[in-house]
């Protein structure tokens, strides 16, 4: 009997995340053995290609710079330059006109000089260079440090938060601060790295947003599962956790990074299976925040312009970039294993972002 409850439970789950139909009383038996099939994991899995074709602009001689999106990363500190460039760049190798890196004012000149193609702005404060001075200087520096940020927040189609941020309390205030000011000013931002340690102790920074994404790696998923839902990872209903946890935090969308790619925002859950590689070198999940952020960017534009009269599903521009951006990577990580084997690194992996899109979206 126990069983068996939870067999029809499970088979509620599926067709309440496939949206194949409403979950009270009455569920034919075709619909029903139709989740069934669905239990193998097959039907869960995103038709990635046809919403990287159909969210991609097409590249318009009438268009002007700014148009196909302008993105900005907060991240970067002492220990770590590499993460916001590889999220920056990636933003920029799959379209984006202008990417952005707002960082602490020492990891700035490293950034710069990885590439000229990014605007780096060497605004934030660790604590170890404001120890000398007391509440009032460190108030002033932060309302400077916000008033920076805010010259630029309503210009971006997308802000990530969190690559190689680092965890200095001091520079983690400011930016729940900036993070506070681009949901007021409805600016979708995607949270990974060390922003997700900073929302997963402070979730109502986020809770409720619906332009929020989180993209959490193996740990931050564990920390996340146990703050939210004060539990530990279920890998047997991996799906219906993920669709849990984003419903918890109010409809937020997570990414939750794996061997397969789950994201749900609370509504319905989907995979991204396809491609991929074995090679786990960091900064993979770098660029999938950066690419997330270009492909929600371009999603919300297309709803617009059709005013939520288009034909693809999911509908909501958070799953759209998330799933776009995962099958990206994953395709991008697949060739430049094909290639480099195991000496592929994640600059390797960038340098076929463009390629793989031309592969599923030919640019003319
Ligand atoms: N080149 C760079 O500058 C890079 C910086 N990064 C930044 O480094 C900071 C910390 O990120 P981490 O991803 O290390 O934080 P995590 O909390 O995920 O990882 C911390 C520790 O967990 C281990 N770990 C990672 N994945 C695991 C898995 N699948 N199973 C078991 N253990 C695992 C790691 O070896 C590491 O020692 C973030 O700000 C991140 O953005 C990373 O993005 C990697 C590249
Ligand atoms: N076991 C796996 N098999 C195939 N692909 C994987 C596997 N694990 C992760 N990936 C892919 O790599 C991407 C990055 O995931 P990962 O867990 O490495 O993120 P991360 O730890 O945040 O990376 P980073 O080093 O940039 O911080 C994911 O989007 C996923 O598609
Ligand atoms: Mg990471």
């Amino acid at each position: 009997m126990l069983a068996l409850s939870a067999v029809l439970r499970r088979q509620q789950f599926l067709i309440r995340a496939l949206g194949v139909g409403g979950s009270h009383g009455g569920i034919s038996h075709h619909r029903t053995m139709q989740a069934v099939k669905c239990m193998s994991g097959t039907s869960l899995e995103a038709d990635a290609d046809s919403i990287l074709r159909a969210i991609t602009p097409t590249l318009d001689r009438s268009r002007h710079k700014g148009q196909a999106g302008k993105v900005a990363v907060v991240g970067g500190c002492r220990e770590y330059t590499g993460a916001p460039y590889f999220a920056a760049i990636s933003a920029l190798k799959i379209g984006a006109d202008l990417s952005h890196v707002f960082c602490t004012k020492d990891a700035a000149p490293v950034i710069k000089s990885y590439s000229p193609e990014l605007i780096v702005h060497p605004v934030l404060e660790e604590s170890y260079s404001v120890s000398d001075l007391g509440d009032e200087d460190r108030r002033q520096i932060t309302s400077e440090i916000l008033a920076e940020v805010d010259k630029w927040m309503e210009r971006f189609d997308c802000m990530v938060i969190g690559p190689g941020l680092g965890r200095d309390p001091f520079l983690l205030e400011c930016v729940s601060k900036i993070m506070k000011h681009a949901r007021e000013s409805n600016v979708p931002i995607v949270i990974d790295g060390d922003g997700l340690f900073l929302v997963t102790n402070s979730i109502d920074l986020i809770s409720g947003y619906p332009l929020a994404v989180l993209t959490p790696n193996v740990n931050e998923y564990k920390r996340l599962v146990q703050k939210v839902l004060s539990s530990d990872i279920d890998d047997q209903d991996a799906h219906e956790q993920v669709l849990s946890l984003a419903k918890r935090i109010g409809g937020v969308t997570i990414l939750r990074k794996g061997k397969s790619d789950i994201i749900s925002d609370g509504e319905i859950v989907q995979s991204v299976s396809i491609y991929g590689s074995p090679r786990r070198c960091g900064g993979q999940g770098d660029i999938l925040s950066g690419s997330v952020a270009v492909f929600l960017s371009w999603a919300r534009q297309l709803i617009s312009a059709t005013e939520g009269n288009f034909t693809i599903s999911p509908t909501n521009p958070t799953m759209l970039g998330c799933i776009a951006g995962s099958a990206l990577l994953r395709k991008a990580a697949s060739l430049a294993f094909e290639n480099k084997k195991r000496s592929t690194l994640t600059t390797d992996i960038i340098e076929y972002l463009g390629r793989s899109l031309e592969d599923i979206c030919p640019a003319s």
